[in-house]
């Protein structure tokens, strides 16, 4: 089931609820639970079970009332115990319950959060749709911030920076309390590996754009995971990567670049922030011309035409371009500067 899916099915569930919620009294856990389904538009009578005395009470409430009951407990273990509780307290004082709503979200819902309060949360991150996640943040209640994940992509062309620069803003962020996720494109991965093992050699400068491709289609889908989670993701090269290398023409031959760019859009997540290291190719051969062996790639008036795609690109897409010939330690100052606007500018 893709999001889109996930999604649709969901909202279908919480219809339901909402039409359900009429004659019947949901019972959660507890406040922000019911904050949660207050921000979904429930709007009817929710009795939170642990704060107000647990199963046995929460049964009888429902029964004093003449109602029937709906079991909306979190689907981690803890959550399933006090809703088989609440189920035999129900049971013995003849009062109806609905264990299926519980039942279906837990299903559509586990492989991203366990609880009803994240719920919310995850009808909002999904439903920024296809196009990804726009802004990754967790579950943020009473005020109270819990978890703030985020999506930051470096971009450049060889030598630009961009490995040092990851190392100095996971030091800097991590020191700062965040927890951070460096990883990189090609990946490690079973596609990556193939890419970087170099064992398919001589083919198209098209089936390699669709490696690239598809190395990050499961790629993304483990970075939306991370996110969700609260980490920083810090992606060294994402989408850029593929329309910068492959339409600059390497040994001639040059993919259209809005071919790519819409093969891309299929599969990515957009980035909260895309960051070019931008840098003259002539200077970047000259930082890495000490490297043991220089790749296919590294040449002048390629890596010239992939840097003046990445100038055009950085406009359309408003990546945040930096000269990459200043410190390290100020440009890393700047993109934690941004980093901290974007989450303030966050909905909560
Ligand atoms: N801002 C900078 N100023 C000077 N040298 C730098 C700077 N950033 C990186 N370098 C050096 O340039 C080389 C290439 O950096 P690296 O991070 O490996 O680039 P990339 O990952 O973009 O290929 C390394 O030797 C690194 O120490
Ligand atoms: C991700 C990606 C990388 N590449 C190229 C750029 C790099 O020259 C090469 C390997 O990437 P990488 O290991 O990041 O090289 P470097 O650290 O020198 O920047 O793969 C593409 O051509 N298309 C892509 O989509």
């Amino acid at each position: 089931m893709n999001d889109e899916e996930r999604l649709a099915e969901i909202e279908a569930i919480l219809e339901e609820l909402k039409e359900l919620s009429a004659d019947h009294i949901i019972l959660v856990e507890g406040i922000k639970d019911k904050k949660a389904l207050r921000r979904l538009g429930i709007n009817r009578h929710i009795f939170m079970i642990q704060a107000e005395a647990g199963p046995i009470k929460a049964a009888e409430y429902v029964s004093a009332h003449g109602k029937k009951a709906i079991i909306l407990t979190d689907w981690d273990h803890k959550g399933g115990v006090i809703a088989h509780e609440t189920e035999r307290q129900l049971a013995s004082l003849d009062s109806a319950y609905n264990t299926e709503i519980r039942a279906k979200l837990s299903h559509l819902c586990k492989k991203y959060i366990k609880d009803v309060e994240s719920l919310d949360t995850l009808v909002e991150r999904l439903s920024f749709g296809t196009s990804g996640i726009k802004s990754g943040y967790d579950t943020v209640t009473d005020g109270e911030s819990l978890k703030a994940g985020a999506f930051l992509v470096i971009e450049g062309i060889d030598g630009a920076g961009k490995s040092t620069l990851c190392g100095i803003l996971e030091e800097r962020l991590t020191s700062e309390g965040y927890s951070v996720k460096v990883t990189q494109e090609p990946t490690h991965d079973e596609i990556g590996s193939v890419i970087r093992g170099g064992k398919i050699k001589g083919i198209s400068q098209k089936a390699e754009a669709l490696l690239f491709t598809a190395d990050r289609a499961v790629h993304t889908q483990q970075i939306i995971e991370w996110v969700f989670e609260g980490l920083i993701v810090i992606c060294d090269r994402y989408f850029a990567s593929t329309v910068a290398y492959q339409s600059s023409g390497l040994n001639g031959e040059a993919l259209d670049r809005e071919w790519l760019i819409s093969l891309n859009k299929q599969i990515m997540t957009t980035p909260d922030l895309t960051v070019l290291l931008d840098i003259d190719a002539k200077k970047s051969l000259s930082r890495i011309g000490d490297r043991d062996e220089l790749s296919k790639y590294e040449q002048f008036e390629y890596l010239d035409n992939v840097r003046r795609e990445y100038l055009r690109l950085a406009d359309e897409f408003d990546f945040m371009v930096i000269d990459a010939e200043g410190s390290q330690a100020e440009i890393a100052s700047k993109i934690i500067a941004e980093l901290k606007e974007i989450f303030s500018r966050r909905r909560f």
